[in-house]
Order: structure tokens, then C-alpha cells, then sequence
């Protein structure tokens, strides 16, 4: 009989996942997602399920690395909350199998998993498509992700000014407060994205808050919330301005409302641009579309699981 699962708490996941491990697993799995010719990953789009009394949807994102024989499925839920609401927006928990015999071999925290991977992956974007010189980074949306995308942009790269807006101003000032490095809180979206050479989009937003007319022409913009096929962050303007690029094709034109809404035509998946197969226009205004993928959920409960096995 196989062994009862672990269970690997949130703090524990905090301690042992780290960019400097993640950032390189989440490149190579990315590239082998967009090899066309490749059976190696396994990862059916997202399925949701909504839960319409409270706002919000449960996603199922299982995914199989067969090289790797990881198999890991996430369960998410994520809403759509008021200004004010203290319920939390997203809550996830991943489960580890034995893909062999079946079994569930650790039940993780998937908060942590989700905060940091998506993070990750938009570091990745910044990292092939920012312009070659930039020096201001800004973020709007001031939660979990807001957090997560300062740590690890801040970690990977050296901006001289990182600013932050939010629709509560006390909320942004608050973030401000709590982050190691100085973040200069902005009042509206055009002031703090006025020749801002990177900008990160993580909002709960169903309606476009950023819009291109604000943009410097060659910035680069990762948009991390709206990830349902009627919600946006980014307005038309933006979406047809900037080559788009995204984690999954299948998984942007069936969720994401920047896409389907504004007609944008996707030009690369991240994978393809870093097998050589799709170029970097570094030089354009570019827009990474992140939704998540299983795989990236599924890498980073392999690399807590490893770290957690060395320990006990
Ligand atoms: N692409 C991906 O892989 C993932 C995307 N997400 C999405 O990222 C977004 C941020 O997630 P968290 O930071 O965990 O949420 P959070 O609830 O911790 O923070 C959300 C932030 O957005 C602001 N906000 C909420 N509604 C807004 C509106 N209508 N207009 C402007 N600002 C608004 C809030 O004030 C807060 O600052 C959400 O849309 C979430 O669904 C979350 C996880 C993974
Ligand atoms: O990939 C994920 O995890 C999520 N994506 C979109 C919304 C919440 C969670």
C-alpha cells in the first residue's frame, strides 16, 4: 500500500521555493510546451467551473512532464471581489502523484506556488522583451502578485525607480511600506505609467485600466490579471499596438479577454522565443499575456518537494 501523502504548509513552500531554482526549471519546461513536435508535455487548457453566488470559478490544472514524471494537478479558486472585501481572491492547493501507482504524494500549499511561479514567468517575459536600457519599472495592483513581481524583478534586474498605483491609495501605500527597496506611490494609472519602460498588471480588473495612449512607444508590459474570456486590464488601443506574446496559445484565445475581445493576433508563445523559433522585438511595444499553466505549477511542486525530501 503506498504511503499516506505529506502535506507541505505555506510557510514551508515560502522557505523552500526560490527564484534562482524556479526561474531556470520554468524555462525549460516553457520551451518543451512550445515544441510542436514534442509529446513530452501533457496539458489540457484550464478547466473553470463558476461559482456564481460568490464571484468567482474553481480551475482544474492538471499536467503531466513525461521526461520529468511529474504528474501534478493545481485546484484554484479565484474571484472577483469588491474594493474593501477582506476575502481573499485566489486560494489554491497542488497535488504531487506517483504517476506509477497513482498515489497522492504531497498535498502543498498553492499560494505560495502561485504567487511565486507567475512571478517567475513574468520575470522571463522582462527578460527576453524589456528594451535593452530600462530603467523604470512600474506596477499596478497592490496583492499577492503585486508583491511577488517586486521581489522578483527587483531580485533579477536593477531598476533606478519602481513605482506603484492601486485603486485604494492606502493600499498602495501600504505595499510601499512593506517592501524592502523605495516604491514611489503614484495617484491615477497615467501618472505612474508616464515613461515607465516596464509595467506589470496585476489586478483583479474586469474593465481595461491601462490604456496604450499612456504607453511609451517599446515598453514592455506583462498583464497578469484578466484572466477570463469577458474581463480585461489592457484596452484595444494597447492590445493591437504591441506585439503579444503569451505562456499557451490555447489557453489565451479561450481566456483571455484581452485577446479575444480586442482582436489582438498572438505573435509568439514565451516558449517559442526561447527555443529560437519566434524572435524577441525588443525594439517594439510588447505585451506578455500571462493566464498560468499547469506545468508551471507542476515544476515548482517537484523543486518544494525535492528541497522538503532533503530535509526530513
Ligand atoms: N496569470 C496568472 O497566472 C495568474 C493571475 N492571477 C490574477 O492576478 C490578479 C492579481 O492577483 P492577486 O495579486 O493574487 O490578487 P489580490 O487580491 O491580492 O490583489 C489584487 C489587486 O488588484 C486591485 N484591484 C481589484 N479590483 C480592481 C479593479 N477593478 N481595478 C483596479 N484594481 C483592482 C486590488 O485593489 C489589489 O491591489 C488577479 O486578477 C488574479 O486572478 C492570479 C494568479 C495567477
Ligand atoms: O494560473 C493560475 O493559477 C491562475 N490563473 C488565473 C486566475 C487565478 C489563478
Amino acid at each position: 500500500m503506498a504511503e499516506p501523502p505529506v502535506l507541505i504548509r505555506q510557510d514551508e513552500v515560502e522557505d523552500l521555493l526560490h527564484y534562482k531554482d524556479l526561474i531556470p526549471r520554468l524555462e525549460i519546461a516553457l520551451r518543451k510546451f512550445s515544441k510542436l513536435d514534442s509529446a513530452e508535455v501533457i496539458q489540457p487548457v484550464r478547466t473553470t467551473v463558476p461559482l456564481q453566488k460568490y464571484n468567482g470559478f474553481l480551475g482544474l490544472m492538471p499536467a503531466y512532464l513525461v521526461h520529468e514524471d511529474i504528474l501534478c494537478t493545481k485546484l484554484v479558486c479565484f474571484y472577483k471581489r469588491e474594493s474593501g472585501s477582506t476575502l481573499p481572491s485566489t486560494q489554491a492547493t497542488v497535488l504531487l502523484f506517483d504517476p506509477e501507482y497513482g498515489n497522492v504524494k504531497a498535498v502543498m500549499d498553492g499560494e505560495v506556488i502561485t504567487a511565486k511561479r507567475t512571478a517567475a514567468v513574468s520575470a522571463i517575459s522582462a527578460k527576453l522583451l524589456m528594451p535593452a536600457k530600462s530603467d523604470v519599472l512600474t506596477i499596478l495592483g497592490a496583492g499577492h502578485q503585486a508583491l511577488s513581481h517586486y521581489n522578483v524583478f527587483t531580485e533579477t534586474f536593477s531598476f533606478k525607480e519602481v513605482r506603484v498605483w492601486s485603486r485604494r491609495k492606502e493600499t498602495a501605500e501600504r505595499f510601499a511600506q512593506s517592501t524592502q527597496g523605495h516604491v514611489t506611490v503614484l495617484e491615477s494609472v497615467e501618472e505612474a505609467v508616464n515613461g515607465a519602460d516596464v509595467i506589470v498588471t496585476v489586478t483583479g480588473a474586469s474593465e481595461p485600466v491601462l490604456f496604450g495612449q499612456w504607453v511609451k512607444p517599446g515598453a514592455h508590459v506583462a498583464a497578469v490579471g484578466a484572466c477570463r474570456p469577458d474581463w480585461r486590464e489592457l484596452d484595444d488601443v494597447l492590445m493591437r499596438q504591441a506585439e503579444v506574446y503569451v505562456d499557451s496559445r490555447e489557453g489565451a484565445v479561450a481566456e483571455s479577454g484581452d485577446i479575444i475581445l480586442s482582436g489582438a493576433k498572438v505573435f509568439a508563445e514565451l516558449g517559442e522565443v526561447l527555443n529560437g523559433t519566434r524572435p524577441a522585438l525588443r525594439e517594439k511595444t510588447t505585451v506578455f499575456k500571462s493566464l498560468g499553466m499547469g506545468i508551471q505549477d507542476a515544476v515548482s511542486a517537484k523543486l518544494v518537494f525535492e528541497q522538503w525530501k532533503n530535509k526530513h
